[in-house]
């Protein structure tokens, strides 16, 4: 199994790459790609950790030789928030780095399983869409936007609130991955019951959480660490899917045939062939439903914005 990161000498990258070193299964291949010339030092350092994944560093202009046979790209290229700036902001530059490394992706690893993480993630997987449909290679199931921060941010700030063990919260975030288009879908967390002042207080606080780290870090950039463990978590279960583990059920943010938008985050069951089946995300409150709709012209507007980028 080979895993490339693009953008891997970043915040985010190194965090990735070293549990990706620490956690791919025995006999996989790491490989990073950064224009940042410092990247094949960062696959030296940590090839010096004692386990059976090989890995391999890229710089340069050129991705090509990273995408190289790869199964799953994860890609963190790109710019971060400063405090006083939406994700939207980063779309003047994102967007470009974007289309330019899914050309690379189409080119070079068309049946790759590809996860976006950098932002505005509501546009560039929109972006990453039309780039493969261009080059004749776009097949649904392989394409995710990785809105697997929100899910364990749920998990977290639940757990803390209700005083549960951490590892028996399970949330289900639907929609897409910023503002009022993150919805936590707290209704249906198990043996847990919160006030309607509660679910409202709670929901802003999770879709409010990467502002809550751009401005705890004061211009130092945005989630990294968290990030690095929540695209950890989603590539690990890409891959378990693609070894044919059966049961492997994430949220992202997939082109699933949603009645709601071309890209909507919900539930889905992983495979051999990245999205075996979009699930069905169940019954949701009536506050659920009322902000499930509320976010439908936003998510909407930022996926045309992908689109008539690329187009
Ligand atoms: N999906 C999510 O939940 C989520 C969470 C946190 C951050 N993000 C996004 O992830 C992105 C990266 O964040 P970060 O904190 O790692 O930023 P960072 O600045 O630390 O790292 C970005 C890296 O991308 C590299 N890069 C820039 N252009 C490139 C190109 N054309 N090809 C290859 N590499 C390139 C840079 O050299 C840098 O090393 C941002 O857009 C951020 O908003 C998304
Ligand atoms: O908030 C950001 O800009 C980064 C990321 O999308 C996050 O949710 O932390």
């Amino acid at each position: 199994m080979k895993v490339a990161v693009l953008g891997a000498a970043g915040g985010i990258g190194q965090a990735l790459a070293l549990l990706l070193k620490t956690q791919l299964p025995a006999g996989s291949k790491l490989s990073l790609y950064d224009i940042a010339p410092v990247t094949p030092g960062v696959a030296v350092d940590l090839s010096h950790i004692p386990t059976a994944v090989e890995v391999k560093g890229f710089a340069g202009q050129d991705p090509s030789a990273a995408l190289e046979g790869a199964d799953v790209v994860l890609i963190s290229a790109g710019v971060a928030r400063k405090p006083g700036m939406d994700r939207s902001d980063l779309f003047n530059i994102n967007a470009g780095i974007v289309r330019n490394l899914m050309e690379k992706c189409a080119a070079t690893c068309p049946k790759a399983l590809i996860g976006i993480i950098t932002n505005p993630v509501n546009t560039t997987v929109a972006i990453a869409a039309e780039v493969l449909k261009a080059a004749g290679v776009y097949d649904k199931n392989r394409l995710f936007g990785i809105t697997t921060l929100d899910v364990i941010r749920s998990e977290t700030f639940i757990a803390e609130a209700k005083g549960l063990n951490v590892a028996d919260v399970k949330v289900s975030v639907i929609g897409g991955h910023s503002g009022v288009t993150i919805l936590p879908l707290l209704s249906q967390v198990e043996g847990v019951s919160f006030t309607d002042e509660e679910v409202a207080a709670m929901t802003t606080r999770i879709q409010n959480a990467g502002t809550e780290v751009v401005e705890a870090k004061a211009g130092g950039g945005s989630a990294t660490l968290s990030m690095g463990q929540a695209a950890c978590r989603f590539g690990l279960s890409l891959v378990r899917g693609l070894q044919g583990e059966e049961n492997i059920v994430e949220c992202a943010y997939v082109d699933g045939g949603s009645e709601h938008a071309e890209f909507f985050a919900q539930p889905v069951l992983l495979g051999k062939n990245g999205v075996e089946k979009v699930l069905a995300y169940g019954d949701v409150s009536e506050f659920e439903a009322n902000a499930r709709d509320a976010m439908l012209d936003t998510l909407k507007a930022d996926i045309t914005l992908g689109v008539d980028f690329v187009k």
